[in-house]
């Protein structure tokens, strides 16, 4: 067969063109149209990209491999840990139980409640956010003009002592201001103390007579004493006088002032309180008969028109009397500043930075664009909350007048068994012992409702008090009570703090209220201003054992009479052999903090959110 070469054959078949050369063979490529050559060109790069891609691919999974097996890794690291972690906490747990079970059970109490007073202490302290934020602390206290008289200012430390002792008086603090037995020593207006005589107050209380002083001298500071002695004179008095001179220096025009604030924790107290400011103010001023000026003082409550003050408005502000809730409202409607308040009062202060208020009294305080002078009162002061509002204070005085939360020893304190079904009908007996004015005290609002439709019923003239009724319903019922047109008032704890009732002869308890401080208010409706009153309390079954005790040892410490269904209740601290003190969130001498009735389970729990939210917030 003859030899048949393929490239001859090319050759014959295709004529080259013309500029192709024999040595271009090596260099010849055969012609391929455009669209094959796309074609080939697009698979070749398809082919190329499945190439990357199936390398990328490869890379990929050795990658997820890689991860697998570190995060293999680390759940083996992590589950080591936690095992031991577990194991930690199993054997702390173990351990704690054997050590608990050595403990006695008033060990174990008093843990426990320490545990709680390191929640309550780790509290945020009670100043602006601003200034907390911005870490802003006065050091130094207020300097005012007021000296003590040169002959007090001779006396020795000893001379003053003396004085305090003779007045059970307690002090605590640095410099303490000199106490001071005679309103004109102290410096007040002559024209004030006439009017004061004419009212049956010519020497000064004991918390007056420290308290004033230590106000003039612009200290901060916590005074407790008892109920009816006369505290509200002890913080108004030196505002009255920082606001007169403040007046005299420049006078006060429109959008001005205040220079200072008190603060109440409830309508009645600050209609009260701003009722007796404006008896001293007037006294002071011309139409008064005084030379002073006249000073503008404004009642800012819920529950009122604010509009039937505008004339007070209209004019320089001298003194606020407030509940919180609405002057946080006008302090953000901006219808006045404290751009110059400088003096900032609590009255029933326990209840004011009690876990209810504590908020709204730090929203307050940033209202305040300089430094204040702060001061708290109250009847009932409990030690933890005394050492709360210290921290939030300026070098303070603390000013004691017997223990806080002790009773009025002017009250004859009687407490009688009286099963719940016979209690209405013996409140008719009791009501028989004294002549009225008197007030009946219940927990419970229906049971007010329901006690004064039974007195009226019996003929009695008895008006009621109690938070739901309207701001008219209680204005009404206190004003015809006090000016004795109504014989009783039936109320529920709202009318127990603070109000000033002319001579109530007696104060009847018909449901024994859980914390003995709200039961230390009520009787001290009566007894007040040096008189004497009686205070008759129904408990029965339904009365919890704890409060009973409460009530037992507040009666011991008061010298009254213990009845014997009250003797025979025995003190399970005692019983255990633990401490007997008293409990420092209530006051309360029958029982220990962690069965204190104030914290109730929720507000344990506001605490421990307190107290988380300062650890975040590194306060
Ligand atoms: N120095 C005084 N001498 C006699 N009476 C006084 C004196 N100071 C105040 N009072 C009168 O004592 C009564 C009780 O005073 P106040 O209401 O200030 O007591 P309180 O200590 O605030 O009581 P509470 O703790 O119940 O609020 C008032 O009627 C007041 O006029």
């Amino acid at each position: 067969m003859p030899e048949q070469s393929a490239p001859k054959r090319r050759r014959i078949q295709r004529s080259p063109s013309p500029e192709y050369k024999l040595d271009d063979e090596a260099s010849y490529e055969p012609y391929v149209p455009v669209a094959q050559r796309r074609q080939a060109k697009f698979a070749k790069l398809t082919s190329r990209g499945t190439e990357k891609a199936k390398a990328t691919a490869g890379q990929e999974e050795q990658d997820e491999r890689e991860d697998e097996e570190r995060e293999e890794e680390r759940r083996r690291e992590k589950a080591r840990k936690e095992r031991t972690l577990l194991m930690e906490a199993q054997e702390v747990h173990e351990r704690k139980a054997a050590e608990d079970s050595k403990k006695t059970d008033a060990e174990k109490t008093e843990e426990a409640d320490a545990e709680i007073l390191a929640a309550i202490a780790s509290r945020k302290k009670l100043a602006s956010d601003l200034e907390l934020a911005q870490g802003v602390q006065y050091t130094e206290p207020f300097k005012t003009s007021w000296r003590p008289p040169k002959f007090v200012r001779e006396r020795s430390p000893e001379e003053h002592q003396r004085l305090r002792e003779k007045h059970h008086i307690l002090v605590d603090g640095e410099d303490i201001p000199p106490p001071i037995d005679n309103f004109t020593d102290m410096k007040v207006p002559e024209v004030l103390v006439k009017f004061l005589k004419s009212k049956r107050i010519t020497t000064p209380t004991p918390i007056q007579l420290q308290g004033i002083p230590t106000a003039f001298a612009g200290r901060d500071m916590i005074g407790i004493a008892f109920t009816g002695s006369g505290k509200t004179l002890a913080f108004c008095l030196p505002l009255i006088m920082f606001a007169l001179e403040e007046e005299a220096k420049l006078p006060f025009v429109r959008g001005e002032g205040p220079v200072g604030i008190i603060l109440c924790p409830s309508r009645e107290l600050a209609t009260q309180t701003y009722e007796n400011v404006l008896t001293w103010t007037a006294a002071l001023a011309p139409d008064g008969g005084g030379k002073y000026p006249q000073l503008n003082t404004l009642l800012c409550i819920g529950g009122i028109s604010m509009s039937e003050q505008s004339h007070v408005l209209n004019k320089g502000l001298h003194i606020v009397v407030a509940t919180p809730g609405r002057l946080i409202d006008m302090l953000e409607k901006k219808r006045f500043t404290f751009d110059n308040c400088r003096y900032l009062c609590m009255d029933e202060a326990d209840r004011m930075i009690d876990l209810g208020f504590e908020d709204d009294v730090r929203n307050i305080m940033s209202f305040f664009k300089r430094q204040r002078q702060t001061l708290l009162f109250s009847a009932t002061m409990p030690r933890k909350i005394q050492d709360f509002a210290q921290l939030s204070l300026v070098k303070p005085i603390l000013v004691n007048v017997g223990r806080a939360g002790a009773a009025n020893l002017d009250v004859l304190q009687v407490v009688e068994y009286v099963k719940q079904e016979a209690k209405m009908v013996y409140l008719l007996e009791c009501l028989q012992k004294t002549p009225p004015p008197v007030i009946v005290f219940s927990e419970n609002k229906n049971e007010v409702d329901d006690i004064q439709e039974y007195l009226l019923l019996k003929g009695i003239e008895a008006v009621a008090i109690h938070g739901s009724k309207s701001q008219e319903e209680r204005q009404y019922a206190i004003k015809s009570f006090k000016s004795g047109q109504k014989d009783v008032m039936v109320a529920s704890s709202v009318a127990s703090k603070g109000l000033d009732f002319n001579d109530i002869q007696h104060v009847i308890i018909f449901s024994m209220p859980k914390e003995i401080e709200d039961y230390v208010h009520q009787i001290g409706r009566t007894g007040r201003s040096g008189k004497t009153g009686i205070a008759t309390t129904f408990v029965n079954m339904n009365t919890a054992e704890q409060t009973l005790l409460d009530l037992k040892y507040l009666l011991m410490e008061a010298g009254q009479k213990v009845p014997p269904f009250l003797q025979s209740i025995e003190d399970p601290r005692a019983v255990q052999g633990g401490s007997l003190k008293g409990c420092p969130v209530c006051g309360g001498l029958g029982h220990g903090i962690s069965n204190c009735p104030k914290l109730e389970d929720t507000q344990r729990r506001q605490m421990a959110s307190h107290r988380m939210s300062d650890d975040r917030g590194g306060y």
